[in-house]
């Protein structure tokens, strides 16, 4: 129980679920692991050997028993032989084995809890219902015995391993996710589109490729080269390609085409399911799950799949009931139990040994209704009526929320201006690190001024005068990025004031578009789905300014107060105005003023930060989190017929996590959506980040 964090062992709805656990495993005994994976888990242990699969046939086991890799052996085997050692010191024959096997399930059952919740932080208690609770779960795994629990929770945590960042550990998981059930190779094709779609994750998919690959051969080619037990038991598992009689194969389904050809409708389906993925563009993590159910379920509906499958789906269908809110929950449950209802009338209830009472309703009904193949097919027909309206349900709301970048086909084009030493290249950086190194490609007003320092023309102009900036050719390239069409580049060294030679700049996710006069053209603020406008304390600006510029870039203190003063009449003229084509106006402020007053001072610089939005919804919800999880101070003026909303922040020792617990709750789904957990900065800088993620959720819930 130590593993268990301490909110769940006090948690009552856990506590439930867990008694109803373990009571099943004690007192159930279901009908396909009596048959088939104890006497398994019992021969081979009992006889140990590097092929368990030869060992059983040779010590009389039948075929099918096992249809499964070398890791669901190796999760089982654990518990099982504490339970066979059990069963030899009572004699008991395979009972302890039995509910070893159970307890095993309910080990891979609690550790698919802990991965669902850490996947979806900040809604823990409702992880608990929808999967905790969950009919699917129990009637799957303890009523009806499938060991599917295992691939499931390997899948999970390879996609969980992939929203934290970590794609060679995903494909590591993911292999191991095959040599348990072969079957979860289905998902591989998907994943690959997903990273994909993303360009920042491009680079990373020969690692997460040969990890899953290099795992799943090693672990399934030297068993099926020299084991001819599980080549055999393999190929009998009714799930693959080889149809069985009397078993459902996912061939079962086809259209007959004359001449005894057949149209098998399964991988008509599952092709049009990966093009459809692939035609969707960049993928959120959300439209991944959401994908990944659909594909599920669709396989499902068409094959008369074994019960076990439709665990699979039980990480989507959460992902799917926590975004979407109660209807959704309540389709998922009206379709749970039509299947459970489907599924009870054509497979075994399991054996109460210790009650002795034959289990089930069933036993109830007049055993001609049991067998009726009308009752069959009409809980099928519903059961596929359910599930095409599921489907459709999960496709829908996943593709709205995939929006979240505006459209997933193109760019985001975030545009930050301000004066020099406003903090533009500080706030840029930081969003990087918000979306993900990879994924953010920034141009540079700078890169486009149009003489190096040294240049005489500076006598007649500023910097801050469009004249002396390119301004058509930074338009023209930052649009050109914003098609996705790579631009050459010649970069501004300000640590040498002189041009470096071009340089191939390729589009990415996300285009931060920074600079004097990044809201100054209006073909290129058009285009923005985000303007910034940084218009920090002119005290604090000249503190930071001057440290940077004497400090960074090489200049004397005169020359930087000189440049400030000669630059003021072009700032009033050329910068500011473009204050008012901004969506945020973000201002630091110096929390302590009188720190401005030595120059010298090297300490840190305690900030506000004042905030004013165009798009304001949920402002008070906003202040009230920053005040209640970052321990901010914050005032708030509503927007007037004419006046933005504006927010004063104050909280310079404001936490990372605290913000990313903020931005949870005012984007539930953030992680999804950004299809990786974010990098917060601390202090203001994190809160300025929160401001612009927000302004993106705002322009994405006006887009539906
Ligand atoms: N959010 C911030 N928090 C703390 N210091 C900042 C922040 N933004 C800017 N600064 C300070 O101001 C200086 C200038 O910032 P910078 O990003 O280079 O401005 P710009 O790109 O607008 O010229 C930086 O060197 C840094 O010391
Ligand atoms: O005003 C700016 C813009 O840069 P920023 O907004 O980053 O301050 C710089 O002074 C010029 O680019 C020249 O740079 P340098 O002073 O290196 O010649």
């Amino acid at each position: 129980m130590a593993l268990i964090p301490l909110d769940l062992r006090t948690n009552r709805w856990f506590l439930l679920g867990l008694a109803i656990r373990v009571a099943a495993v004690v007192m159930l005994v279901p009908e396909v692991q009596a048959q088939w994976f104890t006497p398994f888990m019992a021969r081979t242990l009992a006889a140990p050997g590097l092929d368990p699969w030869t060992g059983f046939l040779h010590h009389g086991g039948q075929v099918p028993e096992f249809f499964y890799g070398p890791v669901m052996y190796l999760f089982h085997a654990p518990f099982t032989a504490l339970g066979l050692l059990a069963d030899r010191l009572a004699g008991s024959g395979t009972a302890f084995t039995g509910i070893a096997l159970g307890f095993s399930l309910l080990a891979a059952d609690l550790a698919l809890l802990l991965v669902l919740r850490r996947m979806h932080e900040g809604q823990e208690e409702r992880v608990l219902l929808f999967y905790w609770l969950s009919p699917l779960v129990l009637f799957i795994t303890y009523w009806h015995g499938d060991t599917d629990l295992v691939p499931t929770l390997l899948l999970a945590l390879s996609l969980l391993l992939l929203q934290r960042n970590a794609p060679r550990m995903a494909g590591v998981v993911l292999g191991l996710g095959i040599g348990a059930k072969v079957s979860i190779l289905a998902v591989v094709p998907f994943l690959l589109i997903f990273l994909w779609s993303h360009r920042r994750h491009r680079d990373t998919m020969p690692g997460f490729l040969l990890a899953c690959a290099g795992v799943a051969l090693l672990l399934l080619v030297p068993p099926l080269l020299f084991s001819p037990a599980l080549q055999q038991m393999l190929a009998s598992n009714p799930r693959l390609l080889v149809a069985n009689p009397g078993m459902a194969s996912i061939l079962d389904v086809d259209i007959m085409l004359g001449g005894g050809q057949k149209l098998y409708i399964m991988p008509i389906v599952y092709l049009l399911g990966l093009y459809g993925a692939w035609k969707v563009g960049r993928m959120s993590f959300g439209l991944l799950h959401t994908v990944l159910g659909v594909a599920y379920l669709v396989v499902l509906l068409l094959t008369p799949s074994a019960v076990g499958w439709y665990l699979w789906l039980i990480p989507f269908l959460v992902a799917f009931q926590l975004r979407a809110g109660p209807r959704a929950a309540g389709l998922v449950l009206v379709f749970t139990l039509v299947l459970i209802a489907a599924k009870t009338l054509i497979t075994a209830a399991p054996a109460v040994p210790l009650l002795g009472l034959p289990l089930g309703w069933l036993s109830l009904l007049p055993a001609d209704m049991m067998t009726s193949l009308r009752l069959n097919s009409l809980m099928a027909s519903v059961l596929m009526g359910l599930g095409i309206v599921l489907a459709l349900t999960m496709l829908r709301r996943g593709l709205d929320e995939n929006d979240f970048f505006g459209l997933s086909q193109r760019p985001l084009a975030i545009g930050i201006a301000g004066d020099s030493g406003t903090g533009k290249d500080t706030l840029a950086l930081a969003m990087a690190g918000l979306f993900g190194e990879g994924a953010v490609t920034g141009i540079s007003g700078d890169d486009y001024h149009l003489f190096e320092r040294r240049g005489k023309l500076w006598q007649a102009f500023t910097h801050l005068d469009p004249r002396a900036n390119d301004l058509e050719a930074f338009t023209r390239d930052a649009l050109s990025l914003l098609a996705w069409r790579p631009i050459m580049c010649r970069h501004y060294d300000h640590a040498t004031g002189l041009f470096t030679p071009p340089r191939r700049i390729q589009a990415s996710d996300v285009v931060m578009v920074t600079g004097l006069h990044a809201l100054y053209p209006p073909a290129l603020r058009e285009r923005l789905d985000v303007g910034l406008y940084l218009d920090m304390d002119e005290g604090l600006r000249r503190f930071f300014k001057i440290r940077r510029d004497v400090g960074q870039r090489g200049h004397s203190l005169e020359r930087v107060l000189a440049s400030i003063e000669r630059r003021m009449p072009d700032y009033e003229a050329f910068i500011r105005p473009q204050r008012d084509h901004a969506d945020v106006v973000l201002s630091l402020l110096p929390a302590d003023p009188v720190l401005l007053e030595d120059p010298d001072h090297a300490g840190p610089m305690p900030l506000k930060l004042r905030v004013r939005m165009r798009r304001a919804t949920s402002l008070d919800r906003l202040a009230r989190l920053l005040i209640a999880l970052c321990g901010a101070q914050v005032d708030v003026t509503q927007a007037g017929a004419n006046t933005m909303a504006e927010l004063v922040i104050d909280g310079s020792d404001v936490k990372p996590e605290d913000i990313h617990f903020t931005a949870l709750q005012l984007v539930p789904h953030l992680e999804e959506l950004l299809a990786r957990r974010p990098a917060w900065q601390p202090g203001m800088t994190g809160i300025m980040q929160l401001i612009v993620l927000l302004q993106l959720a705002e322009l994405t819930s006006k887009r539906r």
